[in-house]
């Protein structure tokens, strides 16, 4: 009976063996939403996870959220919130508790479940040593563009940063909070370098914080960790679950996906069309989704494939635009 048990670990190890050769030395890149992080046996298997990956030579960067954490506080301390088109609408004093949140409560907690195998997490704030930058962001509800306070894109990623935390051992993670540079028309009619910093920080979606990062580093994958198994066809029906699309196949659904599913597969589709081989959504509340989606043959979740492109060439400083299309770009 023991000789059976052991059989079948060496066989889940060695259905793991192609896997480790073809990722070892890759970075990927792991966004672990707050709806992911609901009790402590998830979170500490994330933190395993990441080790373990460090360990068999993987690359692992994190980009956490924390989103239900920021609401409880906000709550908490009397502020109002409310979600437009997916999008947190913020005001400068609930920046101050999406900075608290993020950086002083969820990002510590991680670093220090990670660091409980070694000291291999750093914590990095977008703010820190100019990691993010950020332009301000409208969103549209209902046909109307609609303001939404302090929240922003990222438009620039310190690779550098990054990259020497990652050659030094180190599992960057990394809070979605961006000073905010003037980028668009507002720095040409201010007669302003595109740029310009305005001394204002912003909220930013951490799915497309993790895909900005996931697409200036040249990952090899990005891994969406969340409360649903992945994307279904026909929501909420739970037998339409899709376990692959291509680029191509999301960019026509996202317009009829509802609320926190938009950022998230634009996310998906803006990493993919940015040259990133792969993203994926997994289920963040099965104890360590990360592995079983890169480590088996069929995945778990929902895995979006981007058409072959040249690898991506990497800079010090990369500007990216996560909501540019590849058309877009061509045209
Ligand atoms: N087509 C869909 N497939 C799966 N989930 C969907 C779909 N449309 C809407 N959702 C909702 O999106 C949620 C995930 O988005 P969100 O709550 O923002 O996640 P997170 O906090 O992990 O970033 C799911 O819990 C589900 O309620
Ligand atoms: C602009 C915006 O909506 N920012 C998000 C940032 C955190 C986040 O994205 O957290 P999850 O990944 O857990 O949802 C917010 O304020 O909730």
């Amino acid at each position: 009976m023991r000789y059976a048990s052991a059989q079948s670990k060496a066989g889940t190890l060695m259905e793991a063996l192609p896997w480790i050769q073809r990722f070892a030395g890759k970075v990927m890149v792991f966004k672990y939403g707050g709806n992911a992080m609901i009790n402590e046996e998830l979170r500490e298997a994330f933190a395993e996870d990441m080790v373990f990956l460090r360990s068999v030579g993987i690359k692992p960067v994190v980009v956490h959220g924390g989103g239900p954490q920021i609401s409880s506080m906000l709550e908490r301390l009397g502020i109002e919130s409310e979600f437009r088109g997916g999008l947190r609408y913020t005001t400068p004093e609930a920046m101050d508790v999406v900075r608290m949140v993020l950086t002083g409560q969820v990002a510590r907690q991680l670093v220090g479940l990670i660091n409980q195998h070694g000291p291999y997490a750093v914590g990095m704030s977008g703010e820190d040593g100019g990691l993010l930058r950020a332009r301000r962001i409208t969103t549209v509800v209902d046909g109307v563009e609609t303001d939404l306070g302090l929240v922003g894109e990222v438009v620039g990623v310190n690779t550098t940063a990054i990259s020497s935390m990652i050659d030094a051992g180190k599992i960057p993670v990394i809070s979605s909070i961006a000073p905010e540079i003037l980028a668009d028309g507002r720095a040409v009619e201010q007669g302003m370098p595109l740029d310009t910093p305005t001394g204002e920080v912003l909220n930013v979606n951490a799915d497309t914080a993790a895909a900005a990062v996931a697409a200036a580093i040249g990952a090899e994958k990005l891994v969406m960790l969340t409360d649903v198994e992945g994307l279904y066809a026909d929501w909420p029906d739970r037998d339409s679950l899709i376990s692959s699309l291509t680029a191509r196949e999301l960019r026509r659904i996202i317009p009829s996906l509802s609320e926190g599913m938009i950022p998230k597969m634009s996310a998906c589709l803006a990493a993919v069309e940015n040259r990133v081989p792969a993203a994926s959504i997994v289920d963040g509340r099965r104890a360590h989704s990360p592995l079983l989606e890169i480590f088996t043959d069929s995945g778990i979740g929902t895995q979006v494939t981007g058409e072959a492109t040249e690898p991506k060439p990497l800079a010090d400083f990369v500007l990216v635009n996560p909501f540019r299309t590849t058309e877009e770009e061509t045209s």
